[in-house]
């Protein structure tokens, strides 16, 4: 599979270990906002920057060439994509994470809300740990988790480092350097804590189930998420 990609930092250096390892090529990096050839790719992978995923994405579907992001940070845009793509006949995949793990950690998420939606007296909470040159925050990692207990329960919303209301799940956001991602739901009460967390180790994760999920989108049309490439959930 020739690979495009879109963002060649700490993330397309990743990618492009894993992607080499598993026969791919790379034919194209990109690391500014320049014009560039995308159709020269089979598949394009766009690990960038908030501001230039919508730009990036967009121009991979009007050339008819299967994207993945996993940028976060931009999802203000998303219905816009996901419009452009159903309408050009994409194809398109966006996850908050790529990894195996963080995925399965999406179902707990989900089963644990639905648990906790039986009993009283817990305050629920989501902290995430990351290095400090990431530019967004929350991490899109937590505003998956926070919409994935926001499915099935009384809240109705996430608030970033701020007091919570009854309805709302705060999420605090922590930058400690060299940290790869770290993400902790947490449901307290006067008599017990409940914790669930998820550490990643490294970046090896995210990277080998972006360039899957490549691989998975190369011969399809439309618009999925990691549930259809891993079939959980
Ligand atoms: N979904 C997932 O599994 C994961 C998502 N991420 C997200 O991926 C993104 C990238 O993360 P990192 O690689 O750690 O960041 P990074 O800062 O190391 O790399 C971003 C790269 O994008 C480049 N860039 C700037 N403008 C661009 C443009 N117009 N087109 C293409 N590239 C451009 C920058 O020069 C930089 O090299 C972030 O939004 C991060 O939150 C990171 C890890 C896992
Ligand atoms: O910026 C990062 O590094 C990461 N970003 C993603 C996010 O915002 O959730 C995924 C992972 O946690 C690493």
């Amino acid at each position: 599979m020739k690979i495009a990609l879109l963002g060649y930092g700490r993330m397309g250096k990743e990618i492009e270990k894993i992607a080499l390892q598993r026969g791919h090529e790379i034919v194209l990096k990109v690391s500014k906002d320049s014009s560039y050839d995308i159709c020269k790719a089979d598949v394009a992978i766009d690990f960038s920057i908030p501001d230039a995923a919508y730009g990036n994405i967009s121009n991979c579907i009007n050339n008819n060439i299967p994207v993945i992001s996993g940028t976060t940070g931009w999802l203000d845009h998303y219905d816009a994509i996901e419009k452009l793509c159903l309408d050009k006949e994409g194809a398109f995949i966006y996850a908050s994470n790529f990894s195996l793990g963080v995925n399965i950690f999406f179902e707990l998420n989900k089963q644990l809300a639905t648990l906790m939606k039986t009993v009283e007296g817990y305050n629920t909470s989501i902290e995430e740990i990351h290095h400090t040159k990431k530019l967004d925050a929350p991490s899109g990692t937590a505003i998956t988790l926070a919409e994935g207990i926001i499915e099935d329960s009384e809240k109705t919303a996430w608030k970033l480092d701020g007091k919570a209301s009854e309805n709302t799940i705060p999420i605090a956001a922590k930058r400690i350097p060299g940290v790869p991602g770290t993400h902790t739901i947490s449901y307290d009460s006067d008599i017990d804590s409940i914790e669930i967390k998820h550490t990643a180790h490294n970046r090896q994760g995210f990277a080998l189930g972006a360039v899957v999920a490549a691989e998975w989108l190369q011969h399809r049309k439309g618009v999925f998420t990691m549930k259809d490439v891993l079939n959980i959930g």
